[in-house]
């Protein structure tokens, strides 16, 4: 994923949002930062609390930044915001944003407008299963007569059937198109669903400093639910979101935070101790740490990327993971003569491409608001590059995996044809099949693996292994050494 800066078309709710800034009526302001820092509990919903979610909300949909970068300033400059409001703000500003399109719809309804105090609103009584009354009772008096008069015809909405498909997904209507045409209408729908629930918390368990049966079994002695991932080996589930950040097995390096589907990507590059490997494309590292592990430290590991701030965000975590043999490069793109030194060199490249991330909507839902065709055109023809560049760092035999967290065939199997038919010295390598030599089988995977998160409970992946072919005088010296 490459997290897009820039506002890109924002729908007209958030035109509407910018223009009135995060007030509307029924707003005040807490009267004090205690009042700010109330705890909520079920019912109670203080108009402290509803401003401040308010706030966010309507920063956020002005889509001038990524939703979580926004949540984590708000917090930062609101300290005396308890653990439960944060809780409370950051679950319900994410909510809205899976569900814009259908809230914004139903907001529009009455001629009101969808200002971001009637979007949470609207997705309390919908989504949060809460009634009118108990809305109305947890806000008393915040509530004004019109939101009073306003919320019991929210209820009474359309049925499935008269809301348009892109509607009722919850998704722009190119995006729609795209999915629909590629998965069929129902498969759409499981995708849509799946896709507006949050994701749950993955873990890797780091194989140089502990075993998954052990790491389960402490987690559970410290109250965490957890459980194996179905998929990946070193997986591990969290029934919650526990702050992990200070619980031992993270601070020693035992485990790291990972998507399951992303684990799998690690298992498709299948590096060996010893061998030269490149996470072309590493960022703050996720995938990188998981391949120094499975070399067991050995053999060189460059994690290059463009982005200084993701390396340096792999820093901290190199050092909890207990890995020597990371390298990490800044280039300045993928034509960088420090890449060159390494042509025709690496045993494995991995390419986690820069792309839509469409497939972490989960996590990430403002993406689908902040991007459109115009971004996923050039991010495919930014693919394409990197990945013809990455091919010339392959030496014969050695393995290529172009990997995305996109749902979008333009970004997935188009470029890894394109990939193909440009580079003969390449040929498909079936990751059924590379997965299958490790014990791994996922339903649906053939020549490549696509994870679907209303298919296998992951982020929505795609991969495809090349390999370089072996010249046959190549062959013939390698075969008499
Ligand atoms: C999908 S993210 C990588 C995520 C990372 N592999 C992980 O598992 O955490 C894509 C990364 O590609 C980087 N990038 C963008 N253009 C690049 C280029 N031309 N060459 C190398 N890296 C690039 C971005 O800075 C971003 O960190």
């Amino acid at each position: 994923m490459n997290r897009p800066t820039r506002k890109s078309n924002p729908s007209k709710t958030a035109n509407a949002a910018r223009r009135q800034g995060a007030r509307s009526a029924g707003e005040t302001r807490p009267t004090s930062r205690h009042a700010a820092a109330q705890q909520t509990d079920g019912a109670r919903l203080p108009a402290g609390l509803m401003f401040h979610t308010a706030m966010v909300l309507g920063e956020v949909l002005t889509f001038a930044h990524p939703a979580d970068a926004v949540v984590s300033r708000y917090f930062r400059e609101n300290r005396t915001l308890g653990h439960n409001d944060r809780g409370f703000i950051a679950e319900t500003v994410f909510l809205v944003l899976r569900r814009l399109r259908s809230l914004d719809a139903a907001c529009q309804a009455d001629g009101g407008g969808a200002t971001p105090r009637r979007l949470i609103l609207a997705a309390l009584l919908r989504h949060r299963g809460m009634s009118t009354r108990e809305l109305s009772e947890a806000l008393g008096s915040g509530l004004t007569k019109a939101e009073a008069e306003w919320l019991p015809t929210l209820k009474a909405a359309k049925g499935e059937a008269e809301v348009p498909a892109a509607v009722r997904r919850d998704w722009p209507d190119w995006l729609n198109a795209r999915l629909a045409a590629q998965l069929g209408e129902s498969e759409a729908d499981a995708l849509a669903a799946a896709l507006n629930r949050p994701a749950p918390l993955d873990l890797r368990v780091n194989t140089l400093k502990a075993e998954r049966d052990a790491v389960l079994e402490r987690l559970r002695a410290d109250g965490i639910a957890a459980e194996p991932t179905p998929l990946s080996p070193l997986g591990i589930r969290l029934a919650d979101k526990p702050a992990l950040q200070r619980h031992p097995l993270f601070i020693d390096g035992s485990v790291e935070v990972q998507d399951e589907g992303s684990q799998l990507l690690g298992f498709l590059v299948a590096p060996k101790r010893g061998e030269m490997v490149m996470d072309l494309c590493a960022g703050a590292g996720g995938k990188t740490l998981m391949l120094g592990a499975q070399m067991k430290s050995l053999g060189r590991l460059y994690a290059c990327d463009v982005s200084e701030k993701r390396l340096a965000n792999l820093k901290p975590r190199l050092a909890r993971s207990g890995l020597s043999n990371v390298h990490p490069i800044r280039i300045d793109n993928e034509r960088d003569v420090k890449l060159s030194r390494l042509a025709g060199k690496l045993d494995r490249v991995l390419v986690d491409a820069p792309c839509s991330g469409l497939g972490t909507l989960r996590r990430n839902p403002d993406l689908k608001w902040r991007q459109g065709e115009g971004d996923v055109a050039e991010l495919a023809a930014k693919q394409g590059a990197i990945l013809a560049a990455a091919a010339k760092l392959v030496k014969p035999g050695g393995r290529l995996v172009y990997a995305t967290c996109s749902l979008l065939a333009a970004e997935n199997n188009e470029v890894a044809d394109a990939f193909l038919a440009a580079h003969p010295g390449f040929v498909s390598v079936s990751a059924a099949e590379a997965l299958a030599r490790q014990g791994i089988d996922i339903a649906g995977a053939g020549e490549r693996l696509e994870l679907l998160p209303q298919r296998h409970g992951t982020d929505g992946f795609f991969a495809a292994v090349f390999e370089r072919r072996v010249e046959r005088a190549e062959a013939t010296a390698a075969a008499a050494e």
